[in-house]
């Protein structure tokens, strides 16, 4: 067997869906990858399962799931990059069983979101939503009732993090009063203030923005009991995820005035591409902003997250480093000039390092490095060994015999 270059890049094929920015295709080429086959929408199940199988690098945004199934079909898939934040699309556990990190974008439309949420804030307490409605059908309602400054009145942000700080501080910048709850303690930016309790929060706000994450503790969080909790009259913001709200308990409350007022960019259901129509029990109410999941649909954003997680999944690629993956143990790595490089994922169970220690010893073949992490379900071990390639891959093979081996890899 003779081999002088590793996997070369233009065999690695890259797949990206739903619209990834231009600037992840650049990042990827000008790293010497060439094999980008890119969609501008998250491809059906059947298709994706097809395509995924083919793949070793897939971008994705929110709306593309990554199940158990699907990852199943993934046999050569390496890393995974959600062009987004929100990683909840993805089964984590079962990509990290496959032995496949998965990369996000934890800061880089945080601000559009906030923008958005600010904006909406004013449109709200103006009225503009029920006024521009009217409008359109010829209404001329030229009133000051029900319209509000935003200064002075209170924001109440569940959800204290990236997004959520933010929208506290342009808030507070409008001369807004600014509540949170989180369940974290967190350092409050500014004036802001830690409500006692979320009842607390919902009882003082005149608006409410919900920044949480998907999780099974958000999943229904706002339903008909906290809508009841709210100021009467106030309104709801909904940039985070659409399972977060009850939306038929916020329908009724809508309807009949006790939610003066709201602006939901997610939901439940959303339709997979612009051919769906979106259903909603939102549809029709002129007290309500609706917007089709665009919180962090800037030029600015898309552009800076294809950049970084391009990124993320080339040094992944390239080096090892798994370095802010989202369910993976996380090794930072050096570079590796001078030194072949073997990648060893595997199940965390006993044993599995010693049988790889022996191999080496067994192989004749010196370590110069060695960088280990576990978590409770899996080990990530990189050794970089001074041994020609043929050496190396006969060590990968017979690392990969080892039991509970999920991936090997050799860099060079
Ligand atoms: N509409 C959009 O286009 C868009 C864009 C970006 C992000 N998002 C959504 O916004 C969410 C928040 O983004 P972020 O960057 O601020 O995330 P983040 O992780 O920085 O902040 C989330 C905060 O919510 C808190 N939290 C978690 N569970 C909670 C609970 N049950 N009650 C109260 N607080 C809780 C966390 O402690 C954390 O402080 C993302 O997870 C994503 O789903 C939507
Ligand atoms: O999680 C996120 O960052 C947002 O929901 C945006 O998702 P999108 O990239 O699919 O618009």
């Amino acid at each position: 067997m003779t081999l002088t270059t590793s996997f070369p890049k233009r065999d690695i094929r890259v797949l990206l869906l739903e619209g990834i920015s231009q600037t992840a295709v650049d990042a990827f080429r000008a790293a010497g990858y060439s094999s980008i086959e890119v969609h501008d929408k998250s491809l059906p199940e059947a298709e994706l399962a097809r395509a995924i199988a083919d793949a070793h690098l897939i971008g994705i945004r929110s709306r593309t799931q990554l199940d158990a199934e699907v990852l199943a079909q993934a046999r050569r898939l390496i890393a995974v990059g959600c062009f987004c934040i929100g990683t909840n699309q993805v089964d984590l556990q079962a990509a990290e069983l496959a032995g496949i990190p998965v990369f996000n974008a934890p800061y880089s439309n945080t601000r559009s979101v906030a923008e958005l949420v600010i904006a909406e804030a004013i449109l709200l307490m103006r009225g503009v939503p029920r006024r521009n409605a009217e409008c359109h059908r010829g209404g001329w309602s030229k009133s000051a009732a029900g319209s509000h400054e935003v200064r002075g009145k209170t924001i109440g942000i569940v959800g204290y993090g990236h997004i959520g700080t933010q929208v506290g501080v342009l808030a507070e910048a409008l001369g807004m009063q600014v509540l949170f709850h989180d369940v974290e303690a967190k350092l409050s930016l500014g004036n802001a203030r830690a409500a006692a309790s979320l009842q607390d929060l919902l009882a003082h706000s005149d608006i409410v923005s919900l920044h949480v994450p998907e999780t099974p503790a958000t999943q229904g969080m706002f339903g008909a009991a906290e809508i009841a909790a709210m100021k009467p009259g106030a309104h709801l913001i909904n940039a985070s995820r659409g399972t977060v709200v009850d939306i038929d308990a916020l329908a009724a409350a809508l309807r009949d005035g006790r939610v003066g007022g709201a602006a939901v960019d997610v939901f439940p259901v959303e339709p997979k591409g612009r051919d769906e129509t979106f259903e909603s029990p939102l549809r029709g109410l002129d007290n309500v902003i609706l917007t089709p999941h665009v919180g962090g649909s800037t030029l600015e954003a898309q552009d800076n997250i294809g950049v970084e997680v391009a990124a993320k999944l080339v040094r992944y690629s390239d080096n090892g480093s798994t370095l802010s993956a989202v369910n993976f143990p996380e090794v930072a790595l050096p570079g590796h000039e001078g030194s072949l490089r073997i990648l060893h994922i595997h199940r965390n169970v006993p044993g599995v390092l010693s049988r790889a220690n022996d191999l080496f010893r067994e192989h004749g073949i010196n370590i110069d490095g060695q960088f280990l992490r576990t978590d409770s379900h899996v080990g990530y071990v990189v050794i970089d060994i001074s041994a020609t390639v043929e050496q190396a891959h006969d060590l990968r093979s017979a690392l990969a015999g080892i039991p509970g081996t999920l991936r090997t890899r050799v860099l060079y």
